[in-house]
């Protein structure tokens, strides 16, 4: 037997904590201190290759997507797909691989979150949807990994420190307190449990936190400090309610990220392999049209007037009616007396949802009447912004 070392490869400067797994809680467990790479020793047979995925030079032509396999992401990621109709088909939900049929030569793969990001750094996924947490975890900021959407609006957590709402901890609120706590040296560390093992000791080395060790674990963290494994823990929060639950605390300046669903390529695969770039593209208008929409309502009013002009005067001298690109404004013809004419006008705005009812007051401010409220699908623009700089930041 001998000893395999897993480099997980940080790109930071020399910091001096430690990690161990929480599944041993003496403190005479061997810990390795973190020196530009975090060493964890595991036990192996020799001659043993861990690779993970197959070399980059793979000649495979189908675009591959890896979404999350389970959790929940994978809902809301299948249901996002469906509303840009992206429907993803399944025969089955333990097939790992399935197809979008409007987009031809491209794979669906259901992978663990944390796969997906090791997938597309090894080149066997093209395209993938995690939260931010999980690429800025595994993908440790890595420049092949470029985030093409970076607000899917869903999965929104952050990655927060708390501390107990008790004992030593009652009056800390904030990490400048915590840091100065007198307990806290070379021998007695803040220990912190968090499966974060990368983004966790950067944090703290950023934020200048000198004495401070690492134990990691799976999941129930909020549990580790009542029962003694750690005095901190470094986990998402989204409700708050389960470090609530646990007697435990957010404090100031603790948050790490604040992370959602987002949609990351592969920077070698859309420069390099075919069609990559160009799937890319549709997904991301698609995404865009849907999620621009989804915000707004359109407002079809009637207004009585002179012109036109008159009219549009009267819907942009109030703030909430601009619509996307100003009001359409159409004639609405009626007979009169064996005569055609136009004295009402029929205009067409988009507004946001949340501004609905103060735009719906505006318009009755200036004669607005017969106001019909209808969702919207999708807002294609002449180019997304975001495409722009993707092609910018691939240098085409
Ligand atoms: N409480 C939460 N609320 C909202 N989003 C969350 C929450 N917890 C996690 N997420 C987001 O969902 C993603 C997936 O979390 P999930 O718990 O489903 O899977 P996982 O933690 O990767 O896997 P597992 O818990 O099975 O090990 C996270 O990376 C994060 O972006
Ligand atoms: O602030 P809240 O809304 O209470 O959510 C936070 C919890 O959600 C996540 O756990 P998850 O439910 O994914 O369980 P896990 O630990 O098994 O991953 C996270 O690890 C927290 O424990
Ligand atoms: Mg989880």
């Amino acid at each position: 037997m001998m000893n395999l070392t897993l480099q997980l490869s940080l790109q930071c400067a020399p910091l001096h904590v430690s990690v161990k797994s929480s599944t041993s809680t003496s403190t005479s467990t061997a810990t390795r201190s973190w020196s530009c790479y975090a060493s964890l020793s595991i036990p192996q047979p020799s001659n043993v290759n861990v690779l993970n995925g197959t070399p980059l030079s793979s000649d495979r032509k189908e675009i591959r997507l890896g979404l999350p396999s389970k959790g929940r992401m994978s809902n809301d990621t299948l249901e996002l797909l469906k509303n840009c109709q992206l429907s993803v088909k399944q025969s089955n939900p333990r097939q790992y691989v399935a197809e979008i049929p409007q987009l031809s030569n491209l794979e669906v793969w259901f992978q663990r979150p944390k796969d997906i990001v090791r997938k597309l750094l090894s080149g066997d996924l093209d395209l993938g949807i995690v939260g931010l947490d999980t690429l800025s975890e595994y993908g440790q900021g890595n420049g092949d990994l470029i985030i093409v959407h970076e607000a899917l609006e869903y999965g929104d957590c952050r990655l927060s420190l708390a501390i107990p709402q008790y004992g030593i901890f009652e009056n800390i609120n904030s990490l400048e307190e915590l840091a100065k706590m007198p307990q806290w040296t070379e021998n007695k560390p803040l220990r912190v449990a968090t499966g974060f093992t990368y983004l966790g000791p950067k944090f703290m080395r950023e934020n200048g936190l000198k004495h401070v060790t690492f134990s990691t674990a799976d999941g129930a963290l909020e549990a580790a400090p009542a029962m003694g494994i750690a005095d901190a823990i470094l986990d998402l929060v989204s409700s708050g309610t389960t470090l609530r639950e646990n007697n435990l605390k957010e404090i100031e300046g603790g948050t790490v990220l604040e992370s959602q669903a987002v949609l990351v390529a592969s920077r070698k695969s859309m420069v390099q392999r075919k069609g990559v770039l160009e799937t890319t593209h549709e997904i991301l208008e698609r995404l865009e049209a849907h999620l621009r929409a989804i915000g707004q309502f359109t407002v079809t009013a009637n207004m009585r007037g002179s012109s036109a002009e008159e009219v549009a005067e009267r819907v942009l001298s109030q703030p909430s009616l601009s619509g996307l690109q100003g009001p359409t404004i159409s004639p609405v013809f009626c007979k009169r007396d064996g005569k055609v004419t136009a004295d009402y006008y029929a205009i067409v705005i988009c507004v946001p949802k949340k501004a609905l009812y103060k735009s719906i007051q505006q318009l009755r401010a200036i004669g607005g009447s017969g106001v019909l409220i209808s969702p919207l699908t999708y807002i294609f623009d002449e180019e997304t912004p975001r495409w722009r700089q993707l092609l910018s930041e691939l240098g085409l």
